[in-house]
Parts: C-alpha cells; structure tokens; sequence
C-alpha cells in the first residue's frame, strides 16, 4: 500500500468538512485557535513514517495525555492502579461527577477526567513533585527535547476548573487522593497543556502498536500490558461516543478537546489526526472522519 497516497486521498476526501465542528470553548485559550486546520500522521512498526496537512503543526494534546499517564502507572506499579480507578466505560461525558458519588470516589475508566485525576495522584505519589516521567517519555519517544506545556492554555484552564476542582475534592473526600488537591490540578492541567503535533504523538504512541516496546528497542510495558491499554482506549477512549468510534473507525484510540485523536493498529502503525472542531461528545469532528477513511481504505481495524 502507497501510505502516503493514502493519506493524501483522505485528506482530500474530507476537505470539504475541514472547519466544522466547535472548538472547545470552556478552555478559553482553546477557544482562541483557528478551527481551519487538519493534519494527519502513521508512524509504521517499520520506522516509517507519513503525514499530510498541518501534521507539524503543535495542538494542544489535552485527554491524549491521559494515555501515557496510565502507561507510566502500569509501568511503575502494575495492576496497582486498579484499586483506584475502575476500567469500564462511562457512557458519560468526560468530565462527568454523577458516578463518583455513589461509585464511592472510585472513578469508571482512567480516561475520564476523574479516573485521570486519580493516575495523576498515583504517579505523584511514585515520582513525587520534581520528576516529570509525562515529559520525559514524550520527550524521547518523540524525538523532540523541547515538548513542553504551553504555560498560557494550563492558566487558561486553570483559570476555568470549577468542574474539575469540584472532581478532585469529591476523590479527596472519599480518600481516593493521596496528594494536596491543588498539586494534582496542577499537574493535571500541565499534562494536559503539553503541545505536540501529529507526527510528534504519532511517534510517541508508537509502542502501543509495537506490543510496549520503545523506538529504541527496549520494553516500556510488556506485551500483556499493551494489549490492556489498547483495550481500555478501545471501550473508553471517547466517552460516551465510545461505541461510536468503534462502530466507524474500529480501532483503540484516545482523544482530546484540543481537537487530536491518537489511534492505534496493532502490530501496524500508530495514527494521530488532529482538527480542532469537536462534535457534541467533544471529539474532533473532522479527525473522526479521516479516520473513518483511513480504517474503510485500508481495512485496517481490530475487526
Ligand atoms: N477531553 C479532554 O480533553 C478534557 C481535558 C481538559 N483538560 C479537561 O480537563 O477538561
């Protein structure tokens, strides 16, 4: 197959649509971004790699982060994590409280923001306050030294979090925190204000289609571990259009409001596509669509 071929006929395909969507509007810095661009990026388990559009353009990467930060607590605790946060799907939206209350602070899935919350709390707990082990993975599977959050989109949620706030002292009151409130909001906005563009998460995704292992060879997770993460994006990686992007893309895959999707085909190649107009459920509209493309043209999906 002629990947960027590809890549450059879905691009075409979905042209049309580029645009549409609502940018996320309770970030206000997030709301200030052009909603006319789409950009498009595969990364093969050969070490090939593609991209159309604005594929090296930086986004803000928001709930992808949620990701790696689960990766990063498998990795440092194992199944540990699994006593705090629950691996079912919400059929919520992403910042949803409704279950916490009578789930007894134990949040459904570490992608919703609670569930994030709590990994973020646990890896605190592991790494403590100086180390940041979100940046350093990013950094190096990426490729690129200078990732960082973007100081401006972390105050601008920051500065908008009374949902969030409200999230995190309803964990801490059912004893499901184990760090200050305020620290674990904090790191939570810096993970999720890190700016990467689709090749750059494309790469750094990678060792999810690769069963764990890192683009230098050696074992992030084990193969065992990867599979659980593939799965865990697969039922919950979308909220509660979940099974909607099972039904149309067919792949794990895990997005965030700043408009990127990160999908992964296992044992193939890792895919981020980024256009910042979300639909209702706060998914990218557009990279919904191209990914639609990408699973119907190259039959590439887990069914
Ligand atoms: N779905 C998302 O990307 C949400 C992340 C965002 N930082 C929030 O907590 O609201």
């Amino acid at each position: 197959m002629d990947m960027q071929a590809t890549l450059d006929e879905i691009a075409e395909a979905v042209g049309p649509q580029i645009g549409s969507g609502v940018v996320a509007e309770y970030i206000p810095r997030l709301a200030a971004v052009n909603p006319d661009q789409f950009g498009m990026s595969v990364v093969m388990n050969d070490g090939s790699s593609y991209g159309v559009g604005d594929f090296e353009v930086p986004f803000s990467i928001q709930s992808i982060s949620k990701v790696f930060t689960l990766v990063l607590a498998l990795q440092a605790s194992g199944d540990a994590i699994w006593d705090r946060v629950g691996r079912e799907p919400s059929g919520a939206a992403f910042n949803s409280l409704a279950q916490l209350e009578f789930k007894r602070g134990i949040p459904r899935n570490p992608f919703m923001n609670a569930g994030a919350l709590v990994v973020t709390d646990h890896l605190l707990g592991v790494s403590g306050t100086d180390a940041n082990p979100l940046l350093d993975l990013l950094r190096t599977e990426s490729g690129n030294p200078e990732i960082r959050p973007d100081a401006l989109v972390s105050t601008s949620e920051a500065g908008h979090s009374d949902r969030n706030r409200s999230i995190a002292y309803l964990l801490s009151s059912f004893g499901n925190l184990r760090n200050e409130v305020g620290a674990v909001l904090d790191r939570y906005f810096d993970q999720c204000a890190i700016s990467m563009s689709c090749a750059e998460l494309a790469s750094a995704g990678a060792f999810l289609s690769r069963g764990g292992v890192r683009a230098d060879g050696t074992e992030l997770i084990s193969p065992l571990q990867a599979k659980r993460v593939n799965a865990v994006m697969l039922t919950a990686g979308f909220y509660d259009a979940a099974a909607e992007f099972a039904y149309r893309v067919g792949l794990p895959g895990k997005s965030g409001v700043g408009g990127g999707i990160l999908a992964i085909v296992p044992g193939k190649c890792s895919i981020c596509v980024w256009a910042p107009g979300l639909d209702s459920a706060g998914n990218s509209l557009v990279g919904m669509a191209a990914l639609d493309e990408f699973t119907s043209r190259t039959g590439w999906s887990v069914f």
